[in-house]
């Protein structure tokens, strides 16, 4: 039983695997605890002003947030650390083993045409892995003490508690041969054929990491498309220069069994909309067919907070659920599981609680795969543009004509940009670049500040950098590009 403390930040957080108390009063739990940090903690009878609940991106930033608010605070982690899923099992993990296997691919396949030249190359996995563990360890600072039960009571009680990996029927995740994305981020050893179910986020990003290893991977998706919610003409793109790094899609197809009896694994595949089946087999399969809201153990139906059909909890603009005192943020309510979205959630809501005013514009967060090249977007795909029945202006630049990316021979991509016509207010902003999931801020902030394409393309841009595209783009849309 443990307390975590980030003394600098002045919030008191606990972590404890907790499970709901035998109490009817669901938010009273108990602890072992205690040892307090600058008066922002309570103890025993004590009440917070806020109690969080889940030690994620969202809760944990709340928890920040609301201590510097001055409101007496405890966050609550059921994990030996904080940062939750994208700390401990996701993004900084994931994009510790990018970037580990992007060099390996890099010294592989790109160093000799730099003149950069050696004998041989090899992996050295558990050093790879050595090195992502250190990212997270690095990442997640936590102060254990022991001490005596305590009931924690709070005003206002946030709900923080994440998501988990969403099975699919008839497939046991045993982490082993069938992995989640928290496996895949820890196999012992590089499949020689790994399957993956989902071709959305998790499932590219941790097949890229692979394959480039040297797995030969497979991406069987239930829908027509891969990233279903990414902008059309992109995301053939980015289907095209995944196929180009050799990873095979196997499109509108699910998987309705799997065999683990033998060595490996067989699948047994059927087109989505039915007929014949077909066998596929593999040593590893990864289950990244989405995420879902998680709140077991907190007994939300004793005090009545409210769930939609596929689990989440439903919030008002304010983050409130339909309970007085409690409120929600992050993956658990609905809106992109992302852990920026969780972190925004979390500031608004105690801003909220304080009396203050929070805002998050869910249309103006932005996504990025982080593959090689790097897809970022911001803002509507052209389909919603035209679905919503706007007259829309498109410019483009490509990479191939940006200086910059020439110069370091990596010059797959192109920038997007949609306005609307009349106005030449941006509408959405779509990159495939090396470094998308930087440049997108640029974009951004024009959306948040309801820029037209031509004020992006009347900033200075320094040059040469990747940045001077979104600039061409810009003026692609409302004029003539200078470059092509
Ligand atoms: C492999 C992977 C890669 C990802 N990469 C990215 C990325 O690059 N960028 C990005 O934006 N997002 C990424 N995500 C998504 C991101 O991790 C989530 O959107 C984000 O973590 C959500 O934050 P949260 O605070 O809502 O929940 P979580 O991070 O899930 O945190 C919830 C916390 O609550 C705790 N908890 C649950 N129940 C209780 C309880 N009863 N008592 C106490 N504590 C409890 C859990 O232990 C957990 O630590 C990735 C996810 C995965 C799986
Ligand atoms: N870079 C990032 O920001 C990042 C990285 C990893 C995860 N995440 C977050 O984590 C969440 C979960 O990631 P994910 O990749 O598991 O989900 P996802 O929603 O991104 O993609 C799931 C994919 O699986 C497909 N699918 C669903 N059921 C299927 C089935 N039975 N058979 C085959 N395909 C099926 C869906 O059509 C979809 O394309 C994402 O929503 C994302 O927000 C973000």
């Amino acid at each position: 039983m443990a307390m975590a403390s980030i003394a600098r930040r002045k919030a008191f957080f606990l972590t404890r695997n907790l499970s709901n108390s035998s109490s009817a009063d669901a938010f009273k739990f108990s602890y072992s605890l205690t040892k307090f940090s600058r008066g922002f903690a309570t103890s025993g009878s004590e009440e917070n002003d806020v109690v969080i609940i889940g030690g994620g991106p969202g809760g944990y930033v709340a928890a920040i947030k609301a201590a510097q608010l001055g409101l007496k605070t405890t966050c609550i982690e059921k994990r030996g650390t904080l940062g939750g899923t994208c700390l401990n099992v996701g993004c900084i993990p994931s994009k510790a083993l990018l970037h580990s296997s992007h060099m390996f691919h890099e010294a592989q396949h790109s160093f000799a045409s730099h003149g950069v030249k050696f004998s041989s190359v090899e992996v050295d996995l558990p050093a790879m892995m050595a090195q992502k563990d250190k990212a997270v360890s690095t990442l997640t600072r936590v102060d254990t003490v022991d001490g005596a039960n305590t009931v924690v009571k709070g005003k206002n009680i946030i709900i923080a508690t994440g998501s988990d990996v969403k099975s699919l029927p008839g497939i046991t995740i045993d982490e082993e041969k069938i992995v989640s994305s928290t496996g895949a981020l820890a196999l012992k050893k590089i499949p020689k054929k790994l399957v993956v179910i989902g071709a959305g986020y998790i499932g590219l990003e941790m097949g890229s990491v692979w394959r480039r290893l040297g797995s030969e991977v497979t991406v069987v998706e239930f829908a027509p498309d891969i990233v279903p919610s990414m902008d059309g003409e992109v995301r053939k793109q980015f289907q095209r220069m995944l196929e180009k790094q050799k990873m095979k899609f196997m499109l509108k197809t699910k998987v309705v069994g799997v065999d683990t009896s033998g060595d490996g694994v067989k699948l047994t595949l059927e087109p989505a909309s039915g007929g014949d089946q077909t066998t596929l087999e593999a040593d590893v399969v990864l289950v990244s067919a989405g995420r879902t809201p998680f709140t077991a153990g907190l007994g939300l139906d004793k005090i009545g907070v409210e769930t939609d059909k596929v689990g989440r909890i439903p919030v008002n603009e304010r983050f409130a659920t339909n309970v007085s005192g409690v409120f929600a943020i992050g993956d658990v309510i609905p809106g992109p599981m992302l852990a920026h979205k969780a972190e925004e959630d979390g500031v608004a809501c105690v801003e909220f609680i304080a009396g203050k005013h929070g805002h998050v514009d869910y249309d103006k967060v932005p996504g990025v795969v982080y593959t090689h090249p790097e897809v970022a977007s911001v803002g509507k795909t052209e389909e919603q543009v035209k679905a919503l029945g706007v007259e829309y202006r498109v410019g483009k630049f490509p990479l191939l004509a940006n200086s910059r990316a020439k110069a370091i021979d990596d010059a797959e991509g192109l920038v997007k940009i949609i306005a609307e016509k009349e106005t030449d207010k941006i509408l959405g902003v779509h990159i495939m670049a090396p470094n998308a999931g930087e440049l997108i801020h640029e974009a951004a902030l024009a959306l948040t500040y309801d820029a037209s394409s031509e004020d992006i393309a009347r900033v200075c841009h320094a040059h040469p950098t990747m940045s001077e595209a979104l600039k061409e783009a810009a003026m692609a849309t409302h004029d003539k590009p200078i470059h092509i």
